[in-house]
């Protein structure tokens, strides 16, 4: 996959500390840019635009589609919060979130932190773990912009992300961040079959840029050592459980379903 990152003159610089970052970590040519769309003439198949709203990814194949971003306080966040069902809808039941139940929470695969929006939104703390240099600079980059807004919603102050890779000795990062993993969440990529527009579109995109995550089977084990109270795994409806292992409880919601690996029930806990 060949990335390209083009700074316009506007750039903010927000966004513009994260290019060195990603230059470490990610062969990508960078360009000037003088406009605020995507270059044809550049070869590469994607392009991360660092604006002065912030960074955007595009794709080449689809050069008419609006820029990728990580937003957690308009669109898709935004809606989940005000629509998603709070409480009662699957993915908080899944991960245990009930009256007086706010676990801490590790998305050990976070993207761009629409779950874990969720979960924030509902008073849990969440640890993003992003391994995907772009995606990671994407979603920090999200988090940064929104927790320095001074209009942002608490939520985005219980959210932290780390750029690391979930399957590499994760118990010893852990515990040297000091983070209660009282409930690991793993939504690793999987070929997609949902056919609501927006999603196809940016799943497409990802499964571009971050492939299949073929390697995601690894992760059970270790998160099952690991976590507290639970493992949860979001799957297509249809698909097979993580590592062929059965969970001890499933919850389906709209378009996935939801694997509950139980170690101990949670508890109510003041905050
Ligand atoms: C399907 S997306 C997650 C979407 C996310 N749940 C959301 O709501 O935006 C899967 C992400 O997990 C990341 N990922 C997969 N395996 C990982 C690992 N071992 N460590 C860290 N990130 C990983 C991928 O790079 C990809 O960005």
């Amino acid at each position: 996959m060949s990335i390209s990152i083009h700074i316009h003159p506007q750039a903010c610089t927000l966004a513009l500390s994260y290019v060195p970052l990603l230059q470490e970590n990610y062969p990508c040519f960078v360009h000037e840019a003088a406009t605020a769309t995507p270059c044809m003439a550049c070869g590469a198949q994607m392009q991360l635009h660092v604006q002065a709203e912030g960074l955007f990814l595009y794709w080449q194949a689809q050069p008419r589609w609006a820029g990728v971003k990580a937003d957690f306080l308009q669109g898709q966040v935004a809606h989940r919060q005000a629509f998603g069902g709070g409480k009662s809808q699957a993915i908080a039941k899944a991960v245990g979130i009930a009256q007086g139940i706010q676990p801490c929470i590790v998305d050990a695969t976070a993207g761009l932190g629409r779950d874990s929006a969720v979960f924030a939104g509902l008073g849990c703390q969440v640890l993003m773990l992003e391994r995907h240099p772009v995606v990671h600079a994407l979603l920090g980059y999200g988090l940064q912009q929104a927790q320095h807004q001074l209009a942002a919603q608490a939520f985005v102050h219980q959210m932290q992300c780390q750029r690391v890779n979930a399957g590499d000795d994760l118990a010893t990062k852990i515990q040297a961040w000091a983070w209660p993993a009282e409930v690991i969440y793993l939504d690793p990529m999987f070929p997609h079959r949902d056919k609501s527009a927006a999603v196809k579109k940016e799943m497409q995109l990802f499964q571009h840029l971050v492939g299949p995550d073929i390697d995601a089977d690894a992760l059970l084990e270790p998160a099952l050592d690991l976590a507290e109270y639970r493992v949860v795994v979001k799957r297509p409806r249809h698909a097979p459980c993580l590592a062929a292992r059965t969970p001890e409880m499933q919850l389906k919601g709209q378009s996935c379903r939801f694997d509950i690996y139980i170690k101990r029930s949670l508890k109510y806990k003041a905050r």
